[in-house]
């Protein structure tokens, strides 16, 4: 039966009793807007952790672009409905006030990750990530957490975050989920037109084909092609489509060492801002 908590003094009391107990504690944090990438974390946790919390909270600090937080889905009926058909424990529904006070200040020196590719479309992105995902850390104190890899720099960010805080808990960087059609889930989607929703395919298309060619092709040619098809096609406005390394997000030194190496995208379709990336192994 899912448990919705509204405060973080209600959530510690309630993880108390578990702790007691030795329950191994797994928490997947999201935004709401529930689809099957969320769910897919949710049976992650429950296949390594006792005890399941979810968080849903659209956190104000992370998003440069007030029209979209303004605009950012929140159908939480629906979403506390599919939580509890995952199986999950906990849900933690704090409101903005809950998790912050007025002119809170945050700022940590998180390096190159911060600044690169999203970090440099979207100034200060990761430092409200950073600011929420402590927050929930410090308050759940899980042993393990659950992120998809559709955010992958997201991953790499929160990464750095618990190695300069030496917070004790594993991160799992879970595959994504994508439509049969290759488009990567994310709760944006909702927002897509038909014509826009055929338009966004190209992203998925572009990682697989830049995959495909790896081997035989430079990477500046696959990113320069990449670019171009997106430039030209109706209704995408690209911002990037870049081919680094996994773990620093780097120019690799070359295409035939043995760094693993992932290609990341980022377009505008329409008004929708939509993310991918892929593993180039
Ligand atoms: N398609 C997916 N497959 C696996 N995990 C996903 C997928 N989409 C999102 N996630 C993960 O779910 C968690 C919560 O993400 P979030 O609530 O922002 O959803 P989202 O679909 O990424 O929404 P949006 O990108 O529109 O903000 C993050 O760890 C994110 O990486
Ligand atoms: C990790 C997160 C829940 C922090 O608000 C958010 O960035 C997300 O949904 O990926
Ligand atoms: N899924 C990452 C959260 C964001 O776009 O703000």
């Amino acid at each position: 039966m899912l448990q919705v908590i509204h405060t973080k003094n209600e959530l510690i009391a309630a993880l108390a009793r578990f702790k007691a107990e030795g329950k191994v504690i797994g928490l997947v944090p999201t935004m709401g807007a529930l689809h099957d990438g969320h769910i897919s974390l949710i049976q992650y946790s429950k296949q390594q952790c006792d005890i399941t919390v979810a968080s849903i909270f659209v956190n104000p600090t992370q998003f440069n672009d007030p029209a979209d937080l303004e605009r950012y889905p929140r159908p939480i009926e629906r979403d506390t409905v599919k939580l509890q058909e995952a199986g999950c424990d906990i849900l933690f529904l704090p409101s903005v006030s809950e998790m912050y006070a007025e002119n809170e200040q945050w700022h940590i020196d998180l390096g190159r990750v911060e600044h690169v590719l999203e970090g440099a479309f979207r100034p200060g992105h990761y430092q409200g990530v950073t600011q929420i995902v402590k927050k929930l850390f410090d308050v759940v104190k899980p042993d393990f957490a659950f992120f998809g890899q559709k955010d992958y720099q997201q991953f790499l960010v929160i990464s750095k975050m618990v190695e300069i805080f030496k917070m004790p808990l594993k991160l799992v960087c879970c595959p994504t989920i994508r439509e049969k059609d290759g488009l990567a889930m994310s709760s944006r989607n909702i927002h897509l037109s038909e014509t826009e929703r055929n338009a966004s395919l190209m992203l998925s298309k572009l990682l697989f084909a830049a995959k495909n060619q790896i081997s035989a092709k430079t990477i500046e040619a696959i990113e320069n092609e990449a670019m171009s098809l997106m430039r030209t096609a109706e209704l995408v406005q690209p911002e990037y489509f870049k081919i680094v390394t996994a773990d620093s997000l780097q120019a690799p030194a070359s295409t035939n060492g043995t760094e693993k190496m992932i290609a990341l995208v980022a377009a505008k379709v329409g008004n929708t801002r939509l993310i991918d990336n892929m593993f180039m192994d």
